[in-house]
């Protein structure tokens, strides 16, 4: 496998301290990370230190070893690394079994680095992907790791964003999820003016601090096909949407926002400056997208960027980016998991970081 770097501009000489939980011990987070670990020299511009169980980990690199992957590996004896023994019984694992005790060891990771983080000991975490269900077996219902970091940090208002740089245009799509986990059946009760502008003002901060843009165009989703067509197809446009986006141009005079747009044509800008194929798309392409829930955001995000885009955690006191894929089961333990988008996420927190500072 070829690693594909991002180009970053913003990438600065300073070394923000980025720790990286394993993730599912039982996925491929931890082939991933050791991949990530040699694509680039992270030294000149990091420091890195990773938190799991150094036995599983050892494992997961012996597995690497034995696959067809014949790529860079780091040497484990000179990564800085927390060992952290599994709160349940788990000397080995079998890759793509999650269980309770895999469960219990990417949460006891994702905890110890949230605690460091919050301790002042880390600037950022970059979190290796874990399995819900892992989770929920070994006791702990938290919908995913977003939660676990907010409430560990003591944050209220916090929120899911993606982002992705093209490697045909070098375009940035970047896109928040106004609701995230949740059935789909309860989003338009979940989806209130008030949750609105609280996911609004964390996209518009975070543009600003994370990303530079002062004077942000914000394309905004309908929640009905067509936008619900004038209410024919469905009322939360007519009854809220509208008149809640008249209230935020006037308390965000320098934000261009658009909307309520129908949710699958607006897609189609942001496709065509990602692959470059419709030349004015570069310039007339939103800085951000707000998608009403999950799947109207995550769909195209994947379509376009699956291999790179990085999910992070906005709102929180420290930065918080992962891959945005998850535990892959099904081809966990082969060596032939991608880690471009885990090196993007490690790139992004950094640049992220030094964006902050
Ligand atoms: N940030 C996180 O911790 C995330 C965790 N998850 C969790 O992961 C588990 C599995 O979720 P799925 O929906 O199956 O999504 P997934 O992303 O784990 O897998 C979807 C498909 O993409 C492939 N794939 C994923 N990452 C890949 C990579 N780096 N290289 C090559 N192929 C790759 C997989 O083999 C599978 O065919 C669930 O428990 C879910 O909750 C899902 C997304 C993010
Ligand atoms: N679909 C995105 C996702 O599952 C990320 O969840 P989280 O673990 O980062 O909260």
């Amino acid at each position: 496998m070829t690693i594909r770097q991002t180009s970053l501009s913003s990438l600065s000489a300073s070394r923000p301290r980025l720790a990286i939980p394993l993730g599912d011990p039982a996925g491929i987070g931890p082939e991933v990370i050791l991949k990530a670990l040699r694509a680039r020299d992270w030294s000149a511009i990091a420091a890195i230190t990773v938190l799991g169980t150094r036995s599983l980990l050892h494992q997961a690199l012996g597995a690497l070893q034995q696959s067809l992957y014949a790529g860079p590996l780091p040497n484990l004896d000179s990564l800085d690394f927390v060992d952290i023994a599994p709160p349940l019984s788990l000397e080995t694992v079998t890759f793509g079994q999650a269980s309770a005790a895999t469960g219990a060891a990417s949460f006891a990771y994702l905890q110890a680095a949230i605690e460091g983080a919050v301790a002042g000991q880390y600037d950022a975490i970059v979190t290796g992907p874990i399995a819900k269900s892992a989770w929920k077996a070994a006791g702990h219902h938290y919908p995913g790791q977003t939660e676990l970091l907010a409430e560990g940090a003591g944050c209220d208002r916090f929120g899911m964003a993606f982002v992705a740089q093209s490697p045909h245009t070098g375009w940035w799509l970047r896109a928040l999820l106004a609701t995230t986990h949740i059935p789909l059946r309860q989003v338009p009760e979940v989806l209130t003016p008030a949750l609105l502008t609280q996911k609004l003002d964390l996209l518009v901060h975070s543009l600003k601090q994370d990303f530079g843009l002062t004077q942000p165009r914000i394309a905004v989703a309908g929640l009905n096909p067509h936008s619900g067509e004038g209410g024919q197809l469905g009322r939360e446009e007519v009854d809220w949407l509208i008149p809640w986006l008249e209230v935020q141009r006037q308390r965000y005079p320098q934000v261009q926002l658009d909307g309520p747009i129908p949710p699958d044509t607006m897609w189609v800008r942001p496709g065509q400056a990602w692959f470059g194929t419709e030349g004015r798309a570069l310039e007339t392409a939103h800085d951000a997208y707000l998608a009403l829930y999950h799947d109207q955001g995550l769909i195209p995000v994947k379509l376009m960027a699956f291999d790179r885009a990085v999910n992070t955690t906005v709102g929180l006191p420290f930065v918080r980016t992962s891959p945005d894929h998850g535990t892959a089961f099904d081809i966990a333990g082969q060596g032939i998991a991608d880690a471009n988008s885990m090196v993007a996420a490690m790139e992004v927190a950094v640049a992220v970081m030094n964006s902050r500072r």
